[in-house]
């Protein structure tokens, strides 16, 4: 049999992956991680307030170091087999582009401006347009958040154009239009990055800029004036139709053929957003709760249209149809933080560490830290009286979107040590979990299995455990090391013709599952208790804290 490859192309939060795939069996013949430089050294970011930019030079730099460092570990033939290549990427993750879809930091004059940059999914610096939108929809005559859980998030597209639009007077005379990072990658593979024609991502644009068909696509010219006269005129230089993955975007341009050294019969689907790319390559099913476990978590639920899609489901980060697969309604949910508090822990012990014994000392222990504190924290009992914490580092997602909200410890005494609070840290993440399940099932919206992705849910055989026994429900991990880009190696397998749905792709290149956690009924009965205190400390933070701060200030 004449083989047919193609590559899914996955741009996560530090770094970008492309997998090879045999478009037939699924099986991958190469693979190459490529991380991005300029994050890497913490270039145009500030945590402190929250601002968080990627540079699209990053973005291409990786984009073809990825492919080709895939391609360079396969068979020579293969280049020549390769019919098609879809990518997914992180979101709401928009850039400012001009008249030609070129992003404002690839022009000189904007090459260090961190607001012509890619506006990454974790900044919160819009906390306040965020809410300017909430507070405009919910007295409108269409609430156009109706269909993203009633809460429109500053993680989101229209939150970051206006904040964008706002401070900056360059970037407001320059910015034609506005581009997600999924949607313009795409585009600049087939070479059409012209913003008014170019195929825009139904899972971006319901997710996140509030397009819904009944809406006529976007939310209209007179609710985004009344929202800022800076908006006005917007809409006509964005977008009416969207595309599902499945489609077809274009063929790859003579440009990236001969970058990458491909024919440019190789065709290129429309992106989507990790998550959603992610739960195809773990086979999602209906009523299967995808967890796509990383830096932060996506949850995704797909329902059959016609039996949930006329229910409108509180707080979460939207129901679109076709945002995972056509005919299907997408749900969306997920937390801001889950390695990365992690990750924000590890940090904590080990800048010091740096500061005073440099990084030699310190990459060696950064290296082995979390595995360490883990198999510590691995060892402790679990007791009513446990440190209890709240995961809301970055805010809280869902459910019911908040990034003013903060992490809180509570119970320390002076027998706690690292690996307690580590514990009480990864508890409070499989706590947030459990409080996104309670709310799916309390909306009426039914769990039948819980499939898990990401890094964390590969590398953390104690964090998953956790979640088990959090959830009470068991978890089955993908086989595949790279899910979300083997989702988008079927996707481009279907955009290019080879299987004719995408659940056609899922059976033929679906590559299983290997490990599955069991709740243990001897914790579960504990962590009940612990998950109540936990929604209690919840309480308390948001509104008592809340209010005392306001008080003070
Ligand atoms: N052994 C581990 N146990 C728990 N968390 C881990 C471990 N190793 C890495 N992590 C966390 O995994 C996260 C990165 O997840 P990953 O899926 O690889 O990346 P991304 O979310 O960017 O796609 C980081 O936040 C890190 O803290
Ligand atoms: O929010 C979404 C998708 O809707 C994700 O892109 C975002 O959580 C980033 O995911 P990672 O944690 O980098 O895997």
């Amino acid at each position: 049999m004449h083989n047919k490859y193609v590559i899914g192309v996955d741009f996560g939060t530090d770094s970008v992956r492309a997998l090879v795939v045999n478009a037939q069996t699924g099986e991958a013949v190469g693979t190459h991680v490529h991380e991005y430089a300029r994050w890497k050294r913490g270039l145009y970011c500030n945590p402190a307030t929250s601002q968080f930019r990627q540079h699209p030079l990053d973005y291409l730099e990786g984009l073809e170091a990825a492919i080709n460092g895939a391609l360079a570990q396969t068979s020579s033939d293969v280049r020549q087999q390769v019919i098609g290549i879809s990518v997914d990427t992180t979101g709401s993750t928009p850039c400012a582009v001009d008249e030609t879809g070129l992003p404002l930091a690839l022009r000189p004059d904007f090459a260090e401006n961190p607001n012509g940059m890619f506006i990454l999914w974790k900044d919160h610096t819009s906390n306040a347009e965020a809410e300017e939108i909430n507070t405009l929809a919910h007295h409108w005559d269409t609430d156009y958040t109706k269909y993203v859980g009633g809460i429109y998030s500053s993680e989101w597209f229209w939150a970051k154009i206006l904040r964008t639009l706002r401070v900056d007077e360059e970037v407001r005379q320059h910015a034609f239009s506005w581009i997600e990072h999924c949607d313009w990658i795409s585009a600049v593979l087939t070479g059409n990055t012209n913003p008014l024609t170019l195929r825009r991502s139904r899972c971006a644009a319901g997710h996140k800029a509030l397009w819904h068909s009944e809406f006529d696509g976007l939310p209209s010219d007179e609710f985004l004036t009344r929202l800022d006269p800076l908006l006005g005129g917007l809409r006509n230089r964005l977008f009416t139709d969207t595309f599902t993955a499945d489609q077809s975007m274009g063929n790859l341009s003579a440009e990236w053929a001969e970058k990458l050294n491909l024919s440019t019969n190789v065709v290129i689907g429309v992106g989507a957003f990790d998550a959603h790319m992610g739960a195809v390559g773990a086979e999602i099913e209906p009523y299967a709760f995808v967890r796509i476990i990383g830096t932060s978590t996506c949850d995704i639920l797909m329902a059959p249209n016609e039996e949930i899609g006329h229910q409108l489901i509180r707080g979460i980060c939207g129901q679109v149809d076709g945002s995972v697969a056509p005919g299907m309604l997408g749900l969306e949910a997920g937390q801001s933080a889950f390695g990365d508090l992690y990750a924000w822990f590890a940090r904590l012990i080990t800048n010091p560490v740096r500061q005073l014994l440099g990084d030699e000392a310190a990459d060696t222990l950064e290296r082995q830290l979390i595995p360490h504190l883990s198999a510590q924290a691995a060892t402790l009992p679990v007791t009513e009286n446990d440190v209890i914490a709240l995961d809301w580092i970055n805010g809280r997602r869902t459910p019911d979107a908040n990034h003013t909200l903060k992490a809180a410890l509570l119970g320390l005494s002076l027998g706690t040590n690292a690996a307690t609070v580590f514990k009480a840290l990864v508890e409070a993440t499989a706590f947030g979990s459990r409080s996104i399940v309670d709310r799916f099932l309390e909306e009426g919206v039914p769990i039948k299995k819980v499939i898990a992705i990401g890094g964390v849910a590969k590398k953390s055989p104690f964090v998953m455990q956790t979640l088990a026994d959090v959830l009470n429900k068991p978890i089955q991990v993908a086989r595949a090391d790279q899910a979300c880009a083997l989702g988008a190696a079927m996707c481009a397998a279907v955009a290019a013709g080879v299987h004719p749905t995408l659940e056609a792709a899922q059976q033929a290149m679906g590559s299983g599952f290997d490990a599955e956690y069991q709740p243990r009924p001897e914790t579960v009965a504990t962590y009940e208790k612990l998950y109540q205190k936990y929604l209690k400390l919840g309480e308390f933070v948001e509104k008592d804290f809340v209010m005392l701060r306001h008080e003070a200030s």
